[in-house]
């Protein structure tokens, strides 16, 4: 494998739940042919609304539920059935971290306790004393200080931020290449929220992790991550570098979310008009036909109802491209195809004679 080879990929991966729906038997599809990859030192962030399917991609990616389609790699190998060794070790190898930091520690054990579990089931054999060693040298990592203290302490005697920053200490016990955190802060007051983000960033760049981060705050994902991807109704429908998704939005929902997000120097004009400006997230257990954002983009075309649009190089140079799934970026002679084809399947007696 090659450094610059992905980590963990996705591809064309779908998560659908079977669902009753008025006495019928249906599907919701919360993912659709989602394809993700995270590299070593870098960091992914995954941005959209609540309910576009972004903590059902981590659940999949974390092995909590198996995909309904698609395929999963973990450096370079597919990954095979969620038991044995080899699952384990995936287990070792992917830890994520979840948005309530209040929820996952357990209230009766102290720090150490939470930290030192993982070492003593994943690692090597070690004696009690360099478990404690570690299990300080761990805080220490996460800014925990002094770590003599914080180790005995229970989860009631620290604060939000604190209790996050235990559950990476946790996460970083087994030695993981990825971290999947989905909406690491949005429980955190936002005086912490940055803190936590500091620490994520340098276990991504300075210490090799490839990181996926999950938010609605395409904000944040534009100061913390390095790419972005945009997801809709579960499908991603933009992706690239992170500066050129936030500066230069190529789809007409990234432009949305970027005009809709909370912007200080707007408040009050905005707070009462954001959920409008977003309208409703469509039905997932009949999810639009084509592009699903097109009942909502301002800007769709007959081709958009009918066909679902395959990903159009916007950009980007020798790094990442900077891609739309959207019919506007098709190149001329391409949209020209998909009217025609579109024309055909409407009127099959007449089209072609002509
Ligand atoms: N176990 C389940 N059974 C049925 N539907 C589900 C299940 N889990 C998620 N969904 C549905 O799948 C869609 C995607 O959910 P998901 O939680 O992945 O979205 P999200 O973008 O993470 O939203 P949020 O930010 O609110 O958590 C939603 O419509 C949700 O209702």
């Amino acid at each position: 494998m090659r450094p610059d080879d992905p980590v963990l990929e996705a591809r064309d991966v779908s998560r659908h739940y079977p669902v009753r729906h008025v006495g019928r038997r249906g599907v919701v599809h919360a993912v659709d042919d989602v394809s993700l990859a995270l590299f070593r030192g870098r960091i992914t962030a995954v941005v959209g609304e609540s309910g576009s399917g972004k903590s059902t991609i981590a659940r999949v990616l974390a092995r909590l539920e198996p995909p309904t389609s698609g395929e999963l790699r973990l450096d370079g190998e597919p990954v095979g059935k969620p038991r044995g060794q080899a699952f384990r070790k995936y287990l070792g190898q992917v830890q994520m971290i979840f948005q309530d930091p209040f929820a996952s520690l357990n209230p009766i054990h102290t720090v150490e306790h939470h930290i030192a579990r993982p070492l003593k089931l994943h690692g090597p054999p070690r004696s009690k004393a360099e478990v404690h060693a570690e299990v300080l040298a761990l805080l220490e990592r996460v800014s925990l200080t002094p770590a003599e203290q914080f180790a005995r302490k229970r989860p009631h005697e620290l604060s939000g931020g604190q209790r996050q920053r235990v559950s990476i200490a946790r996460a970083l016990a087994v030695r993981p290449e990825v971290l999947l955190a989905d909406e690491p802060v949005s429980m955190l007051d936002v005086s912490i929220r940055l803190g936590v983000l500091n620490l994520l960033q340098r276990l991504g760049h300075d210490d090799g992790l490839a990181l996926l981060y999950i938010t609605h705050d395409i904000a944040s994902a534009r100061y913390f991550a390095d790419s972005v991807q945009v997801m809709y109704a579960g499908r991603l429908v933009e992706g690239g570098p992170a500066e050129a998704v936030t500066q230069e939005p190529a789809h007409p929902y990234t432009r949305l979310l970027i005009d809709s997000a909370p912007d200080p120097d707007r408040r009050g004009v905005l707070d009462g008009g954001r959920a409008e400006r977003l309208g409703e997230a469509p039905d997932l257990s009949d999810p639009p036909s084509g592009c699903r954002f097109h009942p909502r983009c301002p800007l769709a075309m007959p081709v958009c109802e009918e066909k679902a649009p395959p990903k159009f190089s916007v950009g980007g140079g020798a790094g990442e491209e900077h891609w739309a799934a959207c019919w506007l970026h098709a190149p001329e002679e391409q949209q020209e195809q998909a009217q025609e084809q579109e024309a055909q399947d409407q009127h099959p007696m007449t089209t072609g004679r002509r």
